[in-house]
């Protein structure tokens, strides 16, 4: 995940690949709170891993459900609809995760603990005034801590005899589908599991371990849900539907208006459940097959975990993506997508029964043949952001002309001298950040700045990871910063590029891994093993983070620093082959979204093209105290005498050598930080950086 401050996304020229997704939110979430509910264990299989999902995990946890979870398996121990008796009042954090703040509100109503449910800033603005009304009906007792009609919320216990279950409890339905989703998920606890059916006068025992029927009188009746006025996002009831059938519970459905849960309806676990792919976030890699080239014979994003038989309401993206132009294959559990008609066809669509999907249409919209209108999304003002604002203040800096209305946006497309580079606010919510990447195809080729990208993590954490696996830039930037020895360029090139989000290559570390490498292999550097070793180090499994160099994920900083390393090093260096493979492999750090690249020659050698160049120097003096203290503190002993001089010994060899000489290049920026704090080479750097973007202030 990209934990920075921004992330500038460089022109893309194409995409082309396979994309494998997160889990869908909206089944993991259900799929959690069943398996809670029910007794026994459920095993769940590729649940989502993400913000939404840990808020849900840590409340169920909390309220005593057993889960362990290994890998992409989670194992989940269920309460069986009851929790231990008499447990103090039980803080819930739930983040901005409307599948978890509105269903467990209907849940632990029902339960029969105290809990305060909480959330962020933006969860106390987002409505629950309907779904605490239809609970309060039916004689559950929660109290707002705050505003009227939204969280944070204090729930006391029900008197189960007393719930007023012989009549429907009625639900709005237009301004959250949740709402209905939350009953429906939660009132099986008040349905009875074993007391007397109606009309049959058949009674059976609960199985052992299980809790006995709550419910009171009402016990064994059937539960009508009636919904008033239009509901909206409707398929969202049809995943719930689908869970809960999947878990025993048979809803019987008249339209839209009216829902049953039958007497005696119980939790019953499946065992295993699969979590499909999102949907959702499939929308931005269908987007990317309709907007973008691939290279030859290489044209489609091909999307897997999800397909055209999902149960998520989102999948209906595809007919909106075709209707714009987009070419669809698909079969069970996968999508292919190319481009087909160019420019993008215009749409007009109510979007009511897409509505998280349908962001990604607006941003589709910049590169259609006319305005497009999505209609029917006043939900959109309610969820993470004011959506509709949201959408058409960033169009609008990317020079788009925009109109809105309460439930409306419609969007001009972009002529190619209309695109300006903007940076992106994203208002906390992930889906705005996901769906102005699509942006970065503009023809203008301007880049994107993406502010606080790591909202994504609200539902798919490596969005932009996933993005770069597939997509193509113009050009990925690079900053070089090239300078002598022990002159900092290590530290403050790393910091750079973790500020920024980008690859860093630490390039005096290579041929120190190729001898490391080497020796591993069995080979030396003679002549004879010359092609070998060059093979190996073309293909050096190498990354660098957090100060460390990775080999093929094995931290080897030590080991690569010893004596016998430096003189492996140097032998290597002089074999031709090798020094060409590294070329090759240093060339190919340049990945997205960009590259800090540090040592002797990035700037005049292996990137002569780089946007920024910096040559970093201290006075000898300067370094020599910096090194004397670095290893005084490792408890090595050494004179600072001695360090300056070995130093300007160095400086002049590397300076004279024939081979890549360590010299500035013509167009570095020189940087002597001889007088300098860290934080303020790094400054100085980034401030050099931003100058050369396009950017406006956002
Ligand atoms: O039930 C669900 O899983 C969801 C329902 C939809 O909300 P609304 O019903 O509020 O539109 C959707 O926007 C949300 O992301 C997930
Ligand atoms: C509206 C959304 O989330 P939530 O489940 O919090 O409502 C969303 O994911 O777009």
């Amino acid at each position: 995940m990209f934990s920075t401050a921004f992330l500038d996304i460089p022109a893309l020229a194409g995409a082309s690949g396979t994309v494998r997704l997160p889990g869908s939110k909206s089944i993991s979430n259900r799929v959690l709170l069943l398996a809670a509910l029910a007794s026994g264990t459920t095993t769940v299989h590729d649940l989502l891993d993400s913000d939404d999902t840990r808020v849900m995990l840590d409340a169920l946890r909390a309220l005593g459900c057993g889960i362990d979870a290994a890998g992409s398996t989670l194992r989940i121990t269920g309460i069986g609809g009851q929790l231990k008796p008499n447990g103090p009042l039980l803080p819930l954090f739930l983040g901005n995760a409307g599948t978890a703040m509105r269903p467990l509100t209907a849940a632990l109503s029902l339960l029969g603990g105290e809990f305060e449910l909480s959330g962020v800033p933006r969860m106390h603005e987002r409505p629950i005034g309907d779904l605490v009304d239809a609970l309060t009906q039916l004689g559950c007792h929660i109290d707002y801590l705050g505003n009227p009609g939204f969280p944070p919320l204090r729930i006391r216990p029900a008197d189960h005899g007393t719930l007023a279950l012989d009549t429907p409890i009625r639900v709005r339905g237009d301004v959250s589908s949740q709402f209905l989703t939350a009953l429906l998920l939660a009132l099986p606890l008040a349905a009875g599991s074993a007391a007397p059916t109606l009309g049959t006068g058949v009674s059976s025992l609960p199985p052992e371990g299980v809790a006995p029927p709550r419910g009171g009188p009402s016990a064994g009746r059937d539960i009508v849900i009636e919904v008033v006025g239009e509901l909206i996002s409707k398929p969202y009831i049809e995943i719930t539907l689908n869970l809960l059938a999947r878990f025993g519970i048979a809803v019987r459905r008249e339209g839209w208006e009216r829902f049953t849960i039958p007497a005696g309806s119980r939790y019953s676990s499946p065992g295993d459940i699969h979590v499909e792919a999102d949907a959702s976030s499939a929308s931005y890699f269908i987007a990317l097959g309709a907007i973008a080239t691939g290279a030859p014979g290489q044209n489609s994003i091909r999307i897997e975990g999800v397909g055209a038989d999902s149960i998520q309401g989102d999948i209906r993206f595809i007919e909106a993506a075709r209707q714009m132009g987009a070419q669809v294959d698909s079969g069970p559990n996968w999508l292919e997508v190319r481009r087909g008609a160019w420019p993008l066809k215009a749409i007009d669509l109510d979007a009511n029964h897409i509505p998280d999907a349908a962001m990604t249409l607006a941003v589709m919209a910049l590169y259609a043949d006319g305005p497009s209108t999505l209609r029917n999304i006043a939900s959109w003002r309610v969820k993470e952001t004011d959506r509709i604002d949201a959408m058409a203040n960033e169009l609008r800096k990317l020079g788009a002309t925009v109109e809105s209305g309460p439930d409306f946006i419609r969007v001009h497309p972009l002529a190619q001298a209309g695109w300006l580079p903007a940076s992106i606010r994203t208002y906390d919510d992930h889906r705005v950040a996901m769906c102005f990447s699509l942006a970065a195809f503009n023809p203008a080729r301007v880049p994107v700045r993406i502010l606080e990208p790591h909202c994504v993590a609200k539902t798919f954490p490596d969005y932009f990871e996933t993005l770069f696996s597939v997509a193509e830039a113009f050009e990925v930037p690079v900053i070089c910063i090239d300078g002598p020895t022990a002159s900092g360029k290590g530290t403050l090139a790393a910091e750079v590029a973790r500020l920024l989000g980008y690859h860093y290559l630490d390039s005096g570390s290579l041929y120190r891994v190729t001898g490391l490498a080497m020796r591993r292999a069995g080979l030396s550097a003679d002549p004879q093993h010359e092609a070998q070793v060059a093979a190996l180090a073309a293909a050096l499994p190498l990354h660098f983070t957090e100060g460390k160099v990775l080999l093929a994920g094995e931290d080897v900083s030590d080991e690569i620093r010893t004596e016998a390393a430096g003189m492996d090093a140097s032998r290597v260096s002089t074999l031709p082959a090798v020094r060409a493979a590294l070329l090759a492999l240093q060339q190919r750090f340049r990945q997205l979204p960009g590259l800090v690249a540090d040592g002797r020659d990035m700037g005049t050698v292996i990137f002569p093209d780089a946007a920024l160049k910096v040559f970093l120097t201290a006075s000898a003096a300067q370094r020599a105290e910096r090194r004397h203290k670095q290893l005084i503190s490792k408890g090595i002993s050494t004179t600072l005498d001695s360090l300056r001089s070995d130093l300007e010994a160095r400086d002049a060899r590397d300076s004279s050598r024939s081979v890549a000489p360590l010299k500035p290049a013509q167009d570095a920026r020189h940087l002597d930080n001889s007088q300098l704090s860290i934080e303020q080479s790094i400054d100085q750097v980034l401030n050099w950086w931003q100058e050369k973007q396009p950017f406006k202030p956002a």
